[in-house]
């Protein structure tokens, strides 16, 4: 087993961090940590630790134990270690320690940080205490069941007071309708209206419109109903024996027979079309709020012009006065309904700019006529009168709905209301995942149908969300998609007859609710591994593991090839890439060029550079494979193999560092999962990196901070390896620099630890 010495200092923040993550507390040292796995024993942390690899272990050690030397003549009992690398041990030891205690000094420098990791050391999560989510309270009004998003809260709030428009902007399942309906929980209910369609006598083509205080346009419709009634028995018992007379007339003279049944059909039918003034003038509700405790909040995503506006229904009898009257083909459309209330739109850019004008319009004016929306329908031709519809407006979407918006709807909403810009994670603090707690309690609560969530589920729960978070120190703020995991536990936990959900369940679920990417991502690796597009085994010269992301968190695979062949235009060399780049990846490609040059000293101008994503046929962006790009195009220049056991990823920066991607857990794990032993990662991403249990022991974590690092783990061969590293170090003193302090590992091939 070797010591990776570089990752010791880093290992420890990350183990710190970690440990707190896992609240646990009154420790003495990291091998006083048990928990419980699945099958109930009892593991030591270093089973529990994401960044954990056998390098790992070595480094908690030397970080946390008081008899470092003791343990690692231990370790090097049980592993190859030599002397001279436990003097490096002890020299790394002294310069964490030095550290430390540069950090203890700094204290006032730093409060923040050294209060966080104090905090995060001393405080115990309360909800140990608890016994289940069922002695959380779920609070009554939604805006305050809203979690991660204080600020947009207070936004809405003061948005609710002042009646003011609001453009929500964020990523899906962060609970942007959430707020919405919050926000119409605040509106004052008592202000609500009820309205009326009357017939126009003058112009049937342009119904009356009026309005009453909520409840009144029920009571008047139900005293119409009444008269009506009254009217209709009436009638019936007159037409019954008119009928009944003239049918008996007809039996006395039996020659008139024939007569008298075309007389009693003819009185009934002429009776059917009898109706007097009142009833003729019975006005239709058109918006009823009778019923309603809070603000009307109405969803209209996705709704087509008439459901949004209004229609005047199609009558095929219109002609000859023997149709439905107009006022009662008059349907409202969402903007009525949600008059005093909230109209909430997800995706409004998505609407056609027509739609959008007469939005805008209705919004202006406060009151919207009905017309019918097809032109070839005689609802056309009816036009209410002007309805209500002082709504207030709540748009959402993600940040791209800005381009499809017209600009006079967001210049209004900026005019008069608030633009807010949701957040897709939190802070991981004792205060926020008290408030995860809260979110599960309240998940049990309105699905109504799965147990409530023990202590160490939610434990589980709260690491789920630190895992998707994918950034230090955070926890998801997608509670739509952690929500699912929430249900899809419940569900194993009833299925099995639990009273409450436990860690396993939770575990169980996590295999159920994989993601289509992470499926597809699962198969691709499947096929590209039987179809040997990679192989993680030996070294070959131009070809690297990199890694991509694809949908929100499903890491994949992603083999890059390179080829460098003599120029074939005596001016200068070309790159080529393929496999469907998107901008940034192409830049990222345009990069690499110049630091390969100046780094290593090749005029890479006197090369064609083919550079290959294999079978990438949904097409690559971002720049996180520069370094993957890197080492590709070099190994294939210089001809030095590359290491197919190692994955990698990072982002290049022009002067050589690697700098931190998105997406390093699940990456990690789509290496794992593909067969790789090490990945090297940028370190500032270290902190990120949460892996699920089953990958710690598969795969070896090793941060880089620059491509000479990159190059020294990767790259295969003696002699050409370390030619190239000194030949950069001596080109480039800005590489120099960076190049570690330590010694150039011996050279050998990759360790199988
Ligand atoms: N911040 C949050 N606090 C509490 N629950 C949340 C939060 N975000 C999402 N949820 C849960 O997820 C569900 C879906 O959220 P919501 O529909 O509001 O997301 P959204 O941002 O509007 O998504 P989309 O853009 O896809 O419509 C909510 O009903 C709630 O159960």
């Amino acid at each position: 087993m070797k010591i990776n010495k570089e990752s010791s200092k880093h290992l420890d923040d990350s183990q710190k961090k970690f440990e707190s993550s896992m609240n646990y507390n009154n420790i003495k040292s990291t091998e006083n940590i048990c928990y419980n796995d699945i099958n109930g024993s009892v593991n030591p942390i270093n089973d529990i630790n994401p960044n954990k690899t056998s390098i790992k272990k070595e480094a908690i050690k030397i970080t946390f134990d008081t008899n470092k030397n003791q343990d690692l003549a231990e370790n090097m009992e049980n592993d190859d270690i030599s002397e001279d690398e436990l003097k490096n041990e002890n020299i790394e030891k002294e310069e964490i320690e030095s550290d430390d205690n540069d950090s203890e000094n700094n204290k006032d420098e730093l409060p923040q940080n050294n209060e966080d990791s104090h905090y995060e050391k001393q405080n115990m999560l309360d909800y140990k205490d608890i016994g289940s989510t069922k002695d959380i309270d779920v609070p009554p009004l939604l805006i305050d069941q809203v979690i991660g998003h204080e600020e947009s809260v207070e936004t809405i709030k003061k948005a609710a007071k002042q009646r003011r428009n609001v453009l929500l902007i964020g990523d899906p399942g962060v609970g942007k309708s959430m707020i919405a309906k919050g926000m119409a929980e605040l509106l004052p209910p008592e202000v609500l209206q009820d309205v009326l369609v009357y017939p126009n006598a003058e112009d049937s083509n342009n119904p009356l419109i009026r309005t009453v205080p909520s409840g009144d346009g029920k009571r008047i419709v139900m005293a119409n109903k009444s008269t009506t009634k009254g009217y209709e028995e009436k009638k019936l018992i007159v037409t019954m024996i008119l009928i009944a007379g003239v049918l008996a007339l007809g039996f006395i003279y039996r020659t008139q027979l024939l007569f008298a049944i075309l007389a009693a059909l003819f009185i009934f039918f002429i009776s059917m079309q009898i109706k007097p003034k009142n009833i003729t003038m019975a006005p239709k509700l058109l918006v009823n709020n009778s019923e309603k405790r809070f603000a009307p909040f109405e969803d209209a995503t996705g709704a087509h012009a008439g459901a949004l506006l209004g229609d005047v229904r199609h009558d095929p009898y219109q002609s000859g006065g023997l149709g439905t009257p107009a006022h009662e083909r008059v349907e409202p459309g969402m903007i009525h309904k949600a008059n005093r209330g909230v109209l909430y739109i997800d995706e409004i850019g998505t609407m056609t700019m027509k739609t959008q004008q007469e939005l805008l319009s209705a919004m202006q004016e406060k009151k919207y006529s009905i017309t019918g929306q097809s032109e070839n329908s005689s609802g056309a031709m009816v036009r209410s009168q002007a309805v209500p519809c002082d709504f207030v407006l709540v748009a959402s979407g993600n940040i791209q709905v800005l381009e499809g918006m017209h600009i006079a709807m967001r210049s209004r909403i900026r005019g008069y209301g608030y633009e807010v810009f949701m957040k897709d994670n939190m802070p991981d603090t004792k205060e926020n995942r008290k408030k995860l707690i809260q979110f599960v309690a309240q998940e049990v609560k309105n699905d109504g149908r799965i147990p409530h969530f023990s202590p160490e589920a939610l434990d589980e729960i709260i690491r789920e969300a630190k895992r998707r978070a994918g950034k230090k120190e955070s926890l998801t703020l997608r509670l739509r998609d952690l929500g699912g995991l929430v249900r899809a536990a419940g569900d194993v936990a009833k299925e099995e007859g639990a009273n409450l959900v436990h860690a396993e369940h939770v575990l169980t679920a996590k295999k159920y609710s994989r993601t289509l990417e992470q499926q597809i991502a699962d198969r691709t690796i499947v096929q590209r591994k039987e179809y040997a597009v990679f192989n993680p085994e030996g070294g070959k010269i131009g070809i690297v593991n990199g890694l991509s992301v694809i949908g929100d968190r499903s890491g994949l695979m992603l083999p890059i090839a390179a080829e460098a062949a003599p120029a074939q235009s005596k001016r200068e060399g070309k790159i080529i890439a393929t496999g469907k780049l998107g901008e940034i990846a192409k830049e990222s490609v345009q990069n690499v060029s110049a630091l390969i040059k100046k780094h290593t000293g090749t005029d890479i101008s006197l090369y064609d550079i083919h550079i290959q994503f294999l079978q990438t046929y949904d097409g690559v962006e971002g720049d996180s494979a520069s370094v993957s790009i890197a080492a590709a195009v070099i190994s294939a220049i210089e001809e030095i193999p590359i290491d197919q056991t190692v994955a990698l990823t990072g982002s290049l920066s022009v002067r050589g560092d690697v700098l931190p991607i998105g997406g390093a857990t699940s990456k990690i794990e789509a290496a794992a999962e593909a067969g790789i032993k090490k990945v090297l990662i940028p370190r500032s991403n270290m902190t990120d990196v949460m892996i699920e249990k089953k990958y710690e022991d598969a795969i070896e974590i090793i941060p880089v901070d620059t491509l000479s690092d990159v190059l020294e783990n990767i790259l295969i061969g003696c002699s050409e390896k370390n030619s190239l590293i000194k030949k950069m170090k001596k080109i480039s003193s800005a590489v120099a620099d960076k190049v570690p302090k330590r010694p150039l590992n011996a050279c050998d091939m990759p360790s199988k630890s």
